[in-house]
This record gives C-alpha cells, structure tokens and sequence, in this order.
C-alpha cells in the first residue's frame, strides 16, 4: 500500500515531507519544476538533506518526525535561560567539624573555620645559624648554587604558598637559613659548602626553628585535601575560567561538597569572583549549559580578551569556549588572505570574525541562531571598532543564511533593511559568492550543506570555500580513517548516493560507507582536505573538513533535485 503526503507552498524554498514507501517532492525554485518519485535509497538521502521547513508549514505532530529539524530548530522552543538548580551541598564548617573540633570548648563555625589548626598548620626546619655580626654574607649564601639545594625553598608545601614565608627568620643573636628537611636527611653536605658556611662563621647546627604558614598563604589543592572527607579524595584540580567566572566541572561525588570546593576556589583566586558547576551537558540549539552558582555573585556576563580582542557574553545565554582559541588562530592563518570576504554560519559571539577583521581586514557576514550571540556580536564589533567591516548579522536559522548567501544580492537587500548595519562598508556589497564559508557546529554543521542547492554556480574564481566541522570515528568495518569518515559524512550530504541508478539491487546498499574524497576532487575539482582539530571522546575526533563550492558541484547538487 503507498501513502502519501504532498506538501506545496507559496515559499521558493524546496520543501519534501516523505511518508510511508513512496515520496514525491516538488521543488518550487527557479530551476526545476514538476514532481519527482524517488525510490526508497534516494528518498534515505533526500530525507537527509531535507533540513529545512519555513515556519509557515504547520506539520501536524504525527508527522514531525519526519523532519529532522523542526523540532530541534523550532522558534518556539527558543528559551529563555532557567534559573539554575540548587543542590544540597555541605559549607567547610560543617565538614570540618566532622572531622575534628578546633580545640576541646570551641566547635567550628561558619565564621572560625579558616582558623582550624589543619589550614594553618606549623612547619618544622633544621637551620644554619649566621651571627648577627656577620648577616651582610646572607645574601651572598642564599644566591651561592653550594647552598641553593639544601635551602627550604625547596619545600614542596613552600613552594605552592603564596605570599611565601620568609626563608631567614630573625633570632636575638642570629639570623636563622630554614633549610629543606628532605635534602638534609638525604644529602651529606659537600665540603666546598661546608667550606664556604665555617668561611662566614655560619653555625651547621642551628636549632630548629617551627614557623605557622596561615590559610590565606597555601594553595586550594592542600585546603580541599584538608577539608573534603578522604572518600572524596582526589579533589577536583581542573576548572575553565572565562572572564571573572571559573567554572568546573565536577564528579558524582564531589557534588554533595560542591559549594564547599566552590568558595575555598573563590578564596584563592584574586580574579575569580563567581564560581559555578556545570549542570548536565551542553546542549539545546543554543549549545548552552545549566549551571549552579557555588560562591560568589551570580553574574554571568563576562569580559574576555582573545588575541587583542575585547569580547563580551553571557556564559549563561551563549556558547563559549576558550579553548576554540588555537583553532580560530589555525583558520585564520592558513586559510583567510588579506581582504578576503567571510560568511560565519554559526558565529557564536564572532571571535573569529572580529580577529578576521582586524588581522586580515576581512568583511564579515556573520550569523548565529541565537539572538543572544548576535547582540554580543554586534556589541563586540563595536567596542573594538571594527563595525565598518560587519556587513550582516542576522539570527536565522542557519541553512536560511546559507542559501541566501548564494541567491546573488539577497544579503545586499537585508543590509539596507537594517539601519545599524547601514554605516557597513558599501564596497563590500558584491553580487559574487564570499571567499570563505565557516561552519564550526561539529554536531550539525554538515547537515546544512543541502543549503548549497540554491547557489547560483559562481564564476569559478569566485567559487567560496567552505570549512566545515564534523565529528567522526574510524570505521573499522570499512577499513576507513576517521579522516576519511570526516569526509565521507561531508560528501554525502553534497553528493547523490553512489550507485543511485542501481537501486533496485539491495545487495549492494553502500550506506554511505564509500571513501569519496577522489570523487569530490577528481570530478568536481573541490580540494577537499581534512585537518583534526581535537578529540573529544576516546577514538571520536572533531575534523574541519575545508573544500571548494565549485560550480560543477554546485551543478550536481542542483541536479540530485
Ligand atoms: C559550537 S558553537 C560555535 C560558536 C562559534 N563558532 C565559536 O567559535 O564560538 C555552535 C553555534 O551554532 C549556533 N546554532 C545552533 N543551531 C543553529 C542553527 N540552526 N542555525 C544557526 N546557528 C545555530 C549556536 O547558537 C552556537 O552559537
């Protein structure tokens, strides 16, 4: 039996909805009209392709499944950002009193605990004792290389303090040298040194001298080592700052400590003032995370400097990583020339825009579904005063950008509709393709290349090249690279399905698991070349995956209607 459902609109954008065994599709655009029916291979790869639905298609909810985006990329299910969940975790008082109390009268309390006797411990050092009479051949002691191994100095708990004790300490009759512990147990002293310490009248035995180093001095590994109960151990070292904010990402059972870890990582850091956990994962549309605040003021809105770059944004509301910073200086480097034209389909607040800007004076036409990115983006633009080079800065969906990207002047058209991009660069109003598309959302990025069906084939010295971010994993039942597996998930979203014209043989159902890299340059001419930029997962790697939008590809695409 062949069910079906057919869905036409007013929209020049190409639509299909399939349903049960048989699709038709009827594409609306300038080049091709008519119905098409497409057996059950081809409709598996046009169903991949169709990405986009104009919110104008009411489907009825039995039938979104269909879809691969409306859902994920419905307006309605734009969020605000929820406030963060609370979670029951212990203060220091509370587990420090379960461990120990301060002395036999006085329990630990919410104001006292920094003063426990385990965060302000006391250190014993043997020293060398130097006659005051004699004190000026000190410094000469404490630079000499004879002596530097014995100093306390080397103390492994010294050296993590901060201000650090004082290495001599003053006696009535004696200035006193703290020596390591360690290195006096374990080293005889050379006779050179002991040479050079009776020269300078210095007594090798001098008594040992105990000194306090206070819990403002020492580091929050040794404060959390102290205070989390040991089945917590080892406390959490690692945390990402952005700005004034440091976030963490904690263990399962870390969680019951979490606000405890969270204001001893406060206390130690003189540029950190807010501390949140990461709730759950990234993700949502906007590729945002739920966080909790741990200590300090529950503000989210950071300032951070890239390369020179003054950036805002709410960590809150935007996407942001830090660590993307190599990667952008990567592109930037090897790909961007001087004066280039560029269009970010998923720009996040514009890092690498603005570094285009400034380094590679590039006119920028940047895009992000997130009108939260987008108004940091603008903003961003401005305080560093490059806005001259933002053309556009749209929050559309991102396959909506890219097909208009290839519709000639359409971009021009939206640039006169918006008053604050009125001041953009008129020059840059070029009716030919930009030089270079990124596409860095490794999680979708390649499913918005049917996009690329709506571009009116460039001259080919016009033709962009285009950067996109998949992940992907070798393939051990293909034999294939996770290189090559990169490439291949790219491919199949610009190419027909090999072996289309056979498809009635199931025996041969490639799945999309054909090495086609020598296809898309042998018979397109695209210069495909895949560079890894991290892992992120054991055997899962993030490729950037570069290749030419050349008007024979192009053509083919258009073709596979
Ligand atoms: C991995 S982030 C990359 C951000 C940016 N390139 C950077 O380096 O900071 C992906 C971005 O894509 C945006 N996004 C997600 N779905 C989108 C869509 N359908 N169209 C346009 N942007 C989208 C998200 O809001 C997010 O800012």
């Amino acid at each position: 039996m062949i069910s079906l459902l057919m869905i036409t609109t007013t929209s020049m954008r190409p639509n299909y909805v399939a349903r049960g065994f048989t699709i038709f599709t009827r594409r609306c655009g300038p080049s091709s009209r008519g119905y098409t029916t497409l057996s059950r291979r081809s409709l598996a790869w046009h169903t991949r392709h169709t990405t986009f639905v104009r919110a104008s298609i009411s489907l009825p909810q039995d039938q979104r499944e269909y879809n691969q985006t409306t859902t994920f990329q419905s307006k309605s299910q734009k969020r605000e950002y929820s406030p963060s969940r609370t979670i029951e975790s212990s203060g220091p008082s509370e587990v420090l009193s379960s461990i120990q109390h301060y002395n036999d009268d006085e329990e630990v309390t919410a104001d006292n605990w920094r003063e426990h006797p385990d965060l302000n411990p006391t250190l014993t050092f043997p020293t060398w004792a130097v006659p005051l009479e004699h004190a000026s051949v000190l410094q000469t002691l404490l630079s000499s290389e004879l002596t530097q191994p014995f100093l306390a100095t080397r103390h492994e708990l010294l050296q993590q303090c901060h201000p650090r004790p004082k290495i001599v300490q003053d006696g009535d009759k004696h200035k006193y040298i703290l020596l390591d512990p360690q290195q006096q147990q374990e080293k005889q002293l050379p006779t050179d040194l002991i040479n050079l310490l009776q020269q300078h009248h210095v007594q090798l035995q001098g008594p040992d001298v105990t000194i306090r180093i206070r819990y403002h001095q020492l580091p929050m590994t040794y404060i959390l080592h102290k205070v989390l109960p040991p089945h917590v151990h080892p406390p959490p070292t690692a945390f990402e700052t952005v700005g004034h904010v440091a976030h963490l990402n904690l263990r399962e059972h870390h969680i019951p400590f979490a606000k405890l870890i969270g204001q001893v990582l406060l206390e130690k850091s003189s540029t950190i003032e807010t501390v949140i956990h990461k709730v759950g994962q990234v993700n949502g549309p906007f590729r945002t995370y739920d966080y909790q605040l741990l200590a300090g003021r529950n503000d989210t809105i950071c300032r951070v400097m890239e390369h020179g770059i003054q950036m805002e944004l709410d960590l809150a509301k935007v996407y942001w990583s830090s660590r993307l910073a190599q990667e952008r200086q990567v592109v930037l480097e090897q790909e961007i020339r001087e004066g280039q034209v560029i269009a970010d389909a998923f720009s996040g607040v514009g890092a690498i825009c603005l570094l285009a800007a400034r380094d590679k004076n590039c006119t920028i036409f940047a895009n992000d579904w997130n009108p939260q990115a987008i108004h940091y983006l603008k903003r961003n633009f401005a305080t560093n005063r490059l806005r001259h080079h933002l053309v556009q800065s749209t929050h559309q969906d991102a396959y909506e950008f890219l097909m208009d990207l290839g519709l000639s002047s359409s971009s021009c058209e939206e640039l006169e509709d918006d008053e604050e991009e009125a001041t953009a660069s008129k020059s840059s109003k070029t009716t030919h393709l930009v030089d270079h598309v990124l596409m860095n959302f490794p999680l979708k990025a390649p499913t918005f290349l049917g996009a690329l069906r709506w571009w009116s084939p460039p001259l080919s010295e016009h033709s962009p090249r285009l950067h996109v971010y998949t992940f992907a994993r070798a393939d051990a039942k293909t034999g294939r690279s996770a290189q090559d597996v990169a490439i291949d998930i790219i491919a199949s979203e610009l190419l027909p399905p090999m072996g289309l014209e056979d498809d009635d043989n199931d025996d041969d159902d490639d799945g999309g698991c054909h090495h086609r890299q020598q296809e898309l340059n042998d018979e397109y001419g695209c210069q495909v070349v895949a560079r890894e930029v991290r892992d992120v997962a054991p055997g899962k790697l993030v490729f950037c995956v570069s290749f030419t939008a050349t008007p024979e590809l192009l053509r083919v695409m258009q073709g596979s209607f």
